[in-house]
């Protein structure tokens, strides 16, 4: 089984009918079975995304420590984390999601995957999880489904739980205040999923199952709220249209 081999997985059709009843859009087992295909197809730049975290882990990794994948979903950041890790590193990572359905198949990879470096896949709301001597925690497209009134806390509990000189890698969905831009770069990101094959209905479908479910925020938003918890050192490393990637370092201790 290769890794998150987009074609080598089912393809993503759950909105190609039209749908009587549309609920919210929910990490149901529908969704994890084709969600490699689904994530592909609809974010740009994701395959770019899960190499630098690999690589971000690589650099800032710290022995003795804990690393986190909040939002795991398959696990595609995990194991990417995992294998950027020398073979004898000491720490675990911890990959935590609240959908049984994802995590059904995140234990699939990752026991496709010899490794001396375990990965624990914990079922739980990352609001939740303690978070304690950690090096790195990977938030990889999850913040923007977390309660907007919770967001703050819980980036404060991370930065608090990381060891000085730990990273937040946060990657998030966002938009942009200034409507010319913000209708451009949307654009942008419906030209993407078209030329991924997905039909005027399954976007228009997909984009009412995501209101309310995914809120996104500005990137001034973003950097303003990680300053505030605490961490000395912001900025975006990648990004694709209207997809981000933030390096957040925490500074060394006094
Ligand atoms: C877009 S997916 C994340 C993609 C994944 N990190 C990756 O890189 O492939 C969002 C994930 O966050 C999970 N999620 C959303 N809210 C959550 C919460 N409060 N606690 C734990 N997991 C949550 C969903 O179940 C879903 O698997
Ligand atoms: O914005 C969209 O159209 C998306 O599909 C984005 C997004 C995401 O950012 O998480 C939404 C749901 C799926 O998890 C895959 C991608």
């Amino acid at each position: 089984m290769d890794t998150f081999d987009p074609h080598n997985t089912p393809r993503d059709t759950l909105f190609a009918q039209p749908a009587e009843a549309l609920g919210a859009f929910q990490f149901d087992q529908s969704v994890a079975a084709v969600f490699p295909d689904m994530i592909r197809r609809s974010v740009p730049g994701y395959q770019t995304i899960l190499a630098g975290i690999g690589e971000l882990t690589a650099r800032y990794w710290q022995p003795g420590s804990r690393l986190y994948d909040l939002g795991c979903s398959l696990g595609a950041a995990a194991l990417t984390m995992r294998r950027q890790l020398p073979e004898e590193a000491e720490c675990t990572i911890v990959a935590v999601d609240n959908s049984e359905a994802m995590l059904v198949r995140a234990r699939e990879y990752v026991d496709a995957y010899r490794s001396d470096i375990p990965i624990e896949l914990v079922c739980a709301d990352v609001c939740d999880i303690p978070i304690e001597n950690a090096s790195v925690v990977v938030m990889n497209f999850t913040l923007q489904f977390i309660d907007p009134a919770q967001r703050e806390a819980l980036l404060q509990r991370i930065y608090d739980g990381l060891r000085p000189g730990g990273v937040l890698i946060l990657s998030e969905k966002i938009h942009f205040d200034d409507a010319a831009i913000q209708d451009a770069i949307e654009h942008l990101h419906l030209q993407f999923k078209r030329a991924n094959g997905y039909s005027e209905l399954e976007i228009s479908q997909k984009r009412s199952a995501l209101e309310n479910v995914l809120i996104t925020d500005t990137l001034d938003t973003h950097l303003a709220r990680l300053h505030r918890v605490g961490f000395a050192h912001v900025a975006p490393w990648f990004q694709a249209y209207n997809f981000a990637s933030l390096l957040c370092i925490k500074g060394e201790a006094p």
